[in-house]
């Protein structure tokens, strides 16, 4: 029997026990559990008791691209002297899935498992809000609670007000400020973090890599580790699964930082509930909030209840939405060739997508 309290500063609870007992007693391999770090082309480094192990993955037949061990994934490894081999991925909580408009309509999970995802945004003169609402639809879809982290508060000129205002523009999300040069704030977001699975999201240079190591206590880098089993195997401790001083798991890969836009519509509801209220108290379900009677939208946006920006916000990542699920889902495609149709887009629509573009890149 394995001793798995090593394994709770890497997120190991009762319940991915229980869960774990159960897929292993459905399997005929002696299994033992880790979680999966770093991902590289059919290989996985999984985090086990007795530390990184390098790992092949031969899943049962049938497995789908999706079924593959991503990052934060928990697995059954089954030990072997020829070399170390993930059988099973245990069901998933949560996940970050990658499904870009015009690339491959594959899905690819990018991570799996998150309480939180915590959009990292610097402090700047203009914080952009748009950009932050981006990653809002992202971390809502995944199926964990989105946070906002707002970097470099030293540098700040009016902290409070663009809290406020980032505040605004993500209801339902915490924001916390930090500055990993001060320490401000560093110990009230390691306590929100402790305890769960966090995915790092955020533009380059958003302060990502300051931030993991300020919570992590140490510099984390991408250092050598050979296995204590006299094995001799070499692998590389991944920063992938960062285990925070004060608890918790931190979740940053090359692939997350680069995150696009997956969602089939309720990440966007999720992100902007207010401008969903709104439309569902327009005059007409079909409303194109355009110049119709009775257009919620127009008298919130008249009397500014509603910014511009955030309207402007909203269409943008809702016609992405649309575009991705029409690429998928036949029932989307027809609604949105309705909707086109009504207000004269689909000719230009339709040639864009026989061209295998994005009808809605330049809008
Ligand atoms: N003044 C100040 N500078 C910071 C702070 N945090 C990060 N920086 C600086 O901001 C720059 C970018 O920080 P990184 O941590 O590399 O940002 P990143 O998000 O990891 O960037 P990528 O690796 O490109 O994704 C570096 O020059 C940091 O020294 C902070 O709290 N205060
Ligand atoms: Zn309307």
């Amino acid at each position: 029997m394995t001793d798995t309290t090593d394994l709770v500063p890497l997120g190991w609870d009762d319940a991915w026990a229980a869960a774990y007992r159960e897929t292993k007693g459905a399997t005929p391999f002696a299994l033992e559990p880790g979680r999966v770090g770093r991902v590289d082309r059919g290989r996985v480094t999984v985090h086990t008791t007795a530390g990184p192990v390098p790992a092949l993955v031969r899943l049962p037949a049938g497995s789908d691209l999706e079924d593959q061990p991503t990052t934060g994934d928990w697995v059954g490894l089954e030990r072997r002297d020829d070399g170390d081999v993930v059988r099973v991925v245990l069901p998933r909580r949560s996940s970050i899935v990658r499904k870009a408009a015009g690339e491959r309509s594959d899905a690819q999970v990018m991570a799996a498992n998150l309480d939180h995802v915590l959009v990292a945004v610097p402090f700047e003169t203009r914080v952009n809000l748009s950009t932050i609402e981006r990653y809002l639809v992202v971390a809502w879809e995944s199926g964990a609670q989105p946070l906002v982290v707002l970097t470099k508060t030293d540098l700040a000129f009016d902290p409070d007000a663009t809290r406020a205002e980032v505040e605004a523009a993500a209801p339902g999300v915490g924001v916390l400020a930090v500055s990993a040069e001060t320490g401000e704030g560093v110990d009230e977001l390691a306590a929100v973090l402790a305890g769960g699975t966090t995915a790092l999201v955020g533009q380059s240079g958003a302060g990502k890599s300051t931030l993991v190591n300020a919570l992590a206590g140490e510099p984390v880098q991408a250092v050598s580790d050979t296995r204590q089993d006299g094995k001799g195997r070499h692998t590389t401790t991944a920063r992938e699964l960062v285990p925070l001083a004060d608890g918790g798991v931190l979740i940053d890969t090359p692939g997350l930082r680069s995150i696009g836009l997956h969602d089939d519509g309720e990440g966007v509801a999720l992100t902007f509930p207010d401008v969903e209220e709104l439309i569902g108290s327009c005059r007409f379900s079909d409303c194109g909030h355009v110049s119709e009677p009775g257009c919620a939208v127009r008298a919130a946006l008249e009397e500014g209840d509603l910014d511009e920006r955030r309207w402007h916000s909203w269409q943008k990542l809702q016609r992405e939405a649309e575009w991705i699920a029409m690429r998928t889902d036949p029932a989307a495609r027809s609604a949105a060739r309705r909707r086109w149709a009504a207000t004269g887009k689909v000719g230009k629509a339709q040639a864009a997508i026989k061209r295998g573009q994005d009808p809605f890149a330049r809008s």
